[in-house]
């Protein structure tokens, strides 16, 4: 039974179709990501999803009682109030402090429990809003550009933190990014969106298809294989670096540490040899 699903759904404002068509399915463990230029109706696509929007046309039908966990592309909340963390984990739902910390935990960012919501870096905000949805034990996790706003290896941290509490969870995931080449890694299904679906598939296959890459104007990087290393290691917030055997060192040691520096170089490469064609 799928969490969520779309038939023929579209929104359109003042009669203008901001998406439409859209058939889409979401299933328990699945991460799905939504790629596609500015404007092409990602988010739209997820509020639909959420609830937030009601189609205009088609139906969009989610599984009863479904617990899900929204990180927003963008906060609705003053950013000049002052704001702890620990308050912001709690505006949702109640939690003790005990809770909020392990939730914190689970990204990596305990420590923040008590800093101010305006103070934080782009990383630590993602990080504490990934938190906050982790926190409702979702069974459906929608992320809207959980990335943004944080270097390279600070993404591929943040997926591997997704792809972790899939695993955990066994939740859904639809995830809409910018990102195609790191985010395409960790994904099963892959949607690209121009106001309808233009074409979907694996990382892989989708990667290929001209579709894909006309919407992207032929800049999209290829090869993604390659990005799907394996993780001995996790870099956290902090800067610290946490084995897989439990210990937590200041620095990787830089031969055990290929994955993040080989995700930049081959990145460089394919980026440049992209631009060249
Ligand atoms: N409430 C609204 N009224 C009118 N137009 C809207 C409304 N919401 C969104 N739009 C327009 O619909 C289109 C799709 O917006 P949406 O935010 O879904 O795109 P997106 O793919 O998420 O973009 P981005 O990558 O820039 O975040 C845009 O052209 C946007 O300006």
């Amino acid at each position: 039974m799928p969490l969520v699903e779309m038939e023929r759904a579209g929104y359109s404002v003042e009669n203008r179709f901001l998406v439409q068509g859209l058939d889409l399915s979401i299933s328990p463990g699945e991460i799905v990501t939504l790629v596609g230029p500015n404007g092409s109706g990602k988010s739209t696509t997820a509020k639909l999803l959420l609830g937030l929007l009601r189609p205009t046309e088609g139906k969009v039908v989610r599984a009863a009682d479904l617990r899900i966990g929204y990180v927003p592309q963008k906060l609705a909340i003053d950013p000049n109030l002052p704001l702890p963390v620990s308050r912001f984990m709690r505006l949702t739902k109640p939690l003790s402090r005990r809770q909020a910390i392990a939730a914190l935990e689970e990204t990596g960012v305990s420590h923040l429990i008590d800093a101010q919501m305006r103070g934080l870096s782009g990383g630590e905000m993602q990080r504490v809003l990934i938190a906050r949805a982790l926190s409702m034990k979702p069974q459906l996790l929608v992320l809207d550009e959980p990335a943004q706003g944080v270097d390279m290896a600070g993404a591929v941290a943040i997926y591997d933190l997704i792809a972790a509490a899939r695993r955990r969870l066994g939740c859904g995931v639809l995830l809409v990014s910018h990102d195609l080449h790191l985010v395409m890694a960790q994904t099963d299904r892959v949607l690209c969106l121009n106001g309808h679906i233009c074409c979907e598939g694996t990382p892989e296959a989708v990667s290929e298809m001209p579709e894909y890459r006309a919407l992207f104007s032929g800049k999209a990087p290829r090869g993604l294989a390659v990005y799907r290393h394996q993780h001995d290691h996790q870099h956290l917030a902090d800067g610290r670096v946490l084995h897989s055997d439990g210990t937590i060192t200041d620095t990787c040691d830089p031969h055990e540490c290929s994955h993040h520096h080989h995700s930049h170089d081959t990145l460089r490469n394919q980026v440049s040899s992209s631009d060249a064609r």
